[in-house]
């Protein structure tokens, strides 16, 4: 585990220990029966933040996945089943799963206001089942046991909070993995996160299966809190507010789930000690989360804000790691013998339509291997449309794409990625909540803190702890770069890497792309309308116009040729006049 991780973990084990301290040792003991259903709905709350705010999917049926938890214990209770509590709990949250992993299911097709109606529906459907099974022990009224040592409700309270400190810990490494990287990248963009090698269907299945095995196991220990259960405990109404406190209190972090489980429950209580309807919370919860939606901020996005200010304002140390200085980039990919393997990439006569236009048609084109090529042409030539096709993100096209000899056909973008084709986008698409060195490890699992360091002082980017979003337009381009040629794929499809850069910049982007065979062992393709930069950076071009193959061969040549200087007239007479 890095410093980073371990401090951060730390950090939340000291803070849960202290405030669950000052819960059971100065709270009334009303106070920390309540406080106990806070933990447990901000565990709840924990696994929605996961599928909602980290990974950007809709969930309205996180109460039915806890219900069935829930049903497990209370069915593990009446047949008294060996381990107790402690084991039935997590038996609960692992018989959430398959419904979990069901309702993520439609998930890989459908999105937004449709997905919210498959969930509500899975909710809706609940509500009748358990209105018509009951729960376990519900009619003979027997309570679900607690184990010896938690018997009490203060002693309840502790146990729930070490089960919320192990899902709080668990989703703190998680969030700092690769995959927690790839939920963050789906919700940004699935397209770029398949361009990384990301597994777009088993990224959404396996938040949805965490997800619900997080809310099986609040339902569980709901069932050991409450003693007995009935069905209103898990209705379709729960969820819904549920999905509201979450996205209004940032429920993807620890401490907004807390928030949410404050407002979830303490709320009803002092509604109803002002003698006010209880819907009256759900209409403010409502209200709450169109604000956080409207302004972009959850309120533990909020508080995390003022305590940095704050933070800065006492002079007080940061936690974040300083970043680790290296100068050993990876090694370069074990590159073929060039003479004896032939072409790194070879696209034969590709055609693309988008359905009367013709995009492409009959376009060969080779990239050797060690070696940086050129594709270049006026605006709608076609060129980010070949890119499309090679990595795999269109339905459909003519002809065929073979890497190192393999044919492409068939496969998606992502498994094309991960057999080593990578590309880069027009515009960039790296999720801003990511730190540089986290959309590194995304986009090249297995670098060495070293050795992202190095690459990123290569290319010219900021320390790997620096935020994505803290970092300008241009330099966002360089991490693209960086991240694509750190993977050391087979071939780099870079889509007009300079757009963005100032002149003297994009000479040494042309430096380092020169450089990417020998340091990386990467072929390149490189798609530029900065001609400096393409004389700069290639051994050879090809030039396309209206979708065909006007001229290929090197810089100095073809650009001289009468026919690419007519298909670049504009850009041409801009170069002579200056
Ligand atoms: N999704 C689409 N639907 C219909 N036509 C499209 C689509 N995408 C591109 N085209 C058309 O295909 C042609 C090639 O477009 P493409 O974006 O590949 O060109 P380009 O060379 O990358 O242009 P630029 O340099 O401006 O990025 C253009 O005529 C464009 O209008």
């Amino acid at each position: 585990m890095k410093r980073a991780d371990l401090t951060s973990c730390l950090a939340l084990v000291v803070v849960t220990a202290v405030a669950g301290l000052a819960v059971y040792g100065l709270l009334p003991a009303y106070w920390v029966f309540l406080a106990t259903a806070v933990v447990i709905t901000a565990i709840s709350l924990q696994g929605l933040g996961l599928v909602t705010g980290r990974a950007g999917m809709i969930a309205l049926c996180q109460m039915s996945f806890a219900g069935v938890g829930a049903w497990t214990v209370g069915w593990l209770n009446v047949i008294e089943a060996p381990g107790g509590l402690p084991v039935w709990v997590v038996l609960g949250g692992l018989a959430a799963v398959p419904f979990g992993v069901a309702i993520g299911l439609p998930a890989l097709r459908l999105r937004g206001i449709n997905l919210a109606i498959v969930t509500l529906a899975f909710a809706a459907a609940f509500d009748v089942i358990l209105a018509t099974i009951t729960f376990p022990g519900q009619t003979s009224f027997l309570s679900v046991a607690r184990p010896d040592l938690f018997d009490s409700d203060e002693g309840y309270f502790v146990f729930a909070l070490l089960f919320y400190l192990a899902v709080a810990l668990g989703l703190s490494v998680l969030s700092r993995s690769r995959l927690g990287s790839a939920f963050l990248a789906i919700r940004h963009s699935e397209r770029a996160a398949a361009a990384l090698g990301v597994s777009i269907p088993l990224t959404k299945l396996s938040a949805f299966a965490i997800s619900a095995f997080i809310a099986g196991l609040s339902g569980g220990l709901l069932a050991g809190y409450l003693g007995t259960l009935v069905s209103e405990n898990f209705s379709m109404m729960q969820s819904l507010a549920l999905f509201a406190v979450a996205t209004m209190a940032g429920a993807q972090l620890a401490e907004g789930a807390i928030i949410g489980g404050m407002l979830v429950t303490l709320f009803p209580e002092l509604l109803r000690r002002l003698g006010l309807p209880q819907d009256v919370g759900n209409v403010l919860f409502a209200l709450g989360a169109v604000q956080a939606l409207a302004s972009g901020e959850t309120m533990a996005e909020t508080l995390r804000r003022n305590l940095a200010s704050l933070t800065v304002k006492l002079g007080l140390p940061r936690f974040a790691p300083s970043a680790p200085v290296g100068t050993v980039l990876p090694p370069p990919r074990n590159r073929r013998d060039p003479a004896a393997a032939g072409p790194t990439l070879v696209i034969d006569r590709l055609g693309v339509r988008y359905g009367q236009v013709v995009a492409l048609s009959n376009v060969s084109l080779s990239v050797p291997a060690g070696t940086v090529v050129g594709l270049i042409g006026p605006n709608g030539a076609g060129k980010s449309t070949f890119i499309d096709a090679v990595t795999g993100f269109l339905p459909a096209y003519e002809g065929s794409v073979r890497l190192e000899g393999r044919p492409l056909e068939g496969l998606p973008a992502h498994e094309r990625a991960r057999l080593g084709v990578r590309r880069t986008w027009q515009t960039t698409r790296i999720p801003p909540d990511l730190s540089v060195g986290a959309y590194l490890d995304l986009a090249a699992p297995g670098l060495s803190p070293e050795e992202s360091a190095a690459v990123l002082t290569w290319i010219g980017c900021p320390s790997p702890d620096t935020l994505v979003q803290a970092v300008d337009a241009g330099t966002r381009r360089l991490l693209d770069v960086a991240g694509v040629v750190a993977a050391r794929p087979a071939v780099v499809l870079l889509d007009e890497p300079a757009a963005g850069q100032s002149y003297d910049q994009a000479l040494r982007l042309a430096r380092r792309i020169a450089e990417i065979p020998r340091l990386f062992g990467s072929s390149v393709l490189l798609v530029e309308h900065d001609m400096d930069l393409v004389r700069g950076a290639c051994s050879q071009i090809t030039v396309c116009d209206f979708g065909q193959v006007i001229a290929s061969g090197p810089p100095m040549r073809v650009l001289e040729e009468p026919v690419v200087k007519k298909a670049y007239l504009g850009i041409a007479l801009e170069e002579d006049a200056a």
